[in-house]
């Protein structure tokens, strides 16, 4: 990959390589865009097949929290950090502790959380070397784990979507499958199965599936059948790049709703199904709840204000579709259209020079 001329035509601000041989840790922090406050995304540890596939990784995703931020109403640009590693082996004290110290040499730049393959106790570990990291333990007067966040916008942004595609936002009755069964989805199943919804579910992981099973009376498929069977909505709610030219053709759903990040496989993707007449809700916009729960400590964190505001994900979802309906695009396109006017209306309207400015991170340092 030629990096700067990538960085260029995306607009990426920053790319760092940290390494700690003692600890094994290879992390590359990006900063994709701070116009409209510090760089706020989690950090993935995964076991990447090259450096090469690492690096596509993060600036992806980094680019991916800018638009999540912006669209749901945060004042805070879009990072990410991954990790080289297996989570399972590869962890040690050492290597949290040493990039903590690297977050903290950005002093507010850059502001971590969990994702995939990173736990609440990490995050206590990143905390012993710096202020600019979300998601640790409640005891620390913090918000913990965020995937049940998560799950409950998912949940709210799926009742917009229904209502858009049947003409009622009730999920009683409806078959849903669900695609993973980790973290975030146990949850949303949870909430679902809460409203009567029908479940179907398929996971690599059999112990994940056995519990849906059990807690949730849901029907198990093979990980391959899940894109064909039977059903309303499709809740894809393991990794990227799931809705690409093999999937599509399977598809029965008539919504797309799910937690994953990055699920269209190219933009293409959303264009094949807008024109099946399919109603995505766009990853980016239905899955921010986790970030909107971690940001609030920044305010210091209030559960009912944060859950306030993830709840307001439904109207975001109805605002997309709003926006692809006013301008004729898919909504995929909708939401980056959503996102890319906040940061432009705010960039204009921050362009003043003030002495002294307020930004997000001065209220925490206040207290
Ligand atoms: N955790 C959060 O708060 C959060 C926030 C925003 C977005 N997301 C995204 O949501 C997705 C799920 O996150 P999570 O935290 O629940 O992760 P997780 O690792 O707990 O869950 C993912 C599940 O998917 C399963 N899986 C992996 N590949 C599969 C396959 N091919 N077929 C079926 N199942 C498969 C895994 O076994 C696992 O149980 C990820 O894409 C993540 O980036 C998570
Ligand atoms: C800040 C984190 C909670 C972010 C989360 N991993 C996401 O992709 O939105």
């Amino acid at each position: 990959m030629e990096l700067f001329k990538y960085m260029e035509t995306y607009d990426y601000e920053q790319v760092l390589f940290c390494q700690d041989k003692e600890s094994g840790l290879k992390a590359i922090i990006v900063i994709h865009d701070t116009t409209l406050g510090p760089a706020l995304g989690g950090t993935r540890m995964w076991m990447y097949n090259s450096e090469e596939e690492a690096l596509e990784d993060a600036l992806r995703l980094a680019r991916g929290m800018t638009y999540k931020n912006a669209a749901a109403g945060l004042n805070l640009g879009g990072g990410k950090t991954v990790i080289i590693g297996d989570p399972r082996k590869d962890k040690n004290e050492a290597m949290f502790r040493a990039f903590g110290r690297f977050i903290q040499g950005l002093n507010g730049r850059y502001i971590t959380a969990e994702d995939v393959g990173t736990t609440v106790a990490d995050m206590d570990i990143i905390y012993q070397e710096t202020d600019y990291v979300t998601g640790i333990s409640p005891e620390f007067g913090s918000s913990g784990n965020p995937s049940p966040a998560t799950a409950y916008g998912v949940y709210r942004g799926m009742k917009a979507a229904a209502k858009e595609a049947f003409g009622s936002d009730s999920l009683e009755g409806k078959v849903i499958a669900v695609q993973g069964v980790g973290n975030v989805a146990y949850h949303l199943c949870r909430h679902l199965h809460e409203e009567g919804a029908k479940l179907i579910v398929t996971d690599i992981n059999k112990e994940a599936v056995a519990r849906a099973v059990e807690e949730f009376g849901a029907k198990a498929v093979d990980p391959n059948d899940i894109y064909g069977v039977e059903c309303d909505i499709f809740a894809p709610c393991a990794l990227g790049g799931i809705i690409n030219d093999q999937t599509i053709p399977q598809l029965k759903a008539k919504v797309i709703a799910g937690s994953a990040n990055n699920q269209l496989k190219e933009p293409r993707h959303g264009d094949m199904i807008h024109e099946m007449g399919i109603v995505y809700a766009p990853d980016y916009v239905i899955n921010a709840g986790g970030v909107i729960n971690v940001a609030d400590e920044l305010y210091g964190y209030n559960r009912e204000r944060a859950m306030k505001k993830i709840e307001q994900i439904y109207d975001n979802i109805e605002k997309v579709f709003a926006i692809a309906k006013r301008d004729n695009i898919p909504t995929y396109v909708a939401a980056d259209r959503m996102a890319e006017e906040r940061i432009e209306t705010m960039r204009k309207a921050r362009s003043q020079f003030l002495q002294n400015g307020h930004h997000i991170l001065s209220r925490r340092r206040a207290r």
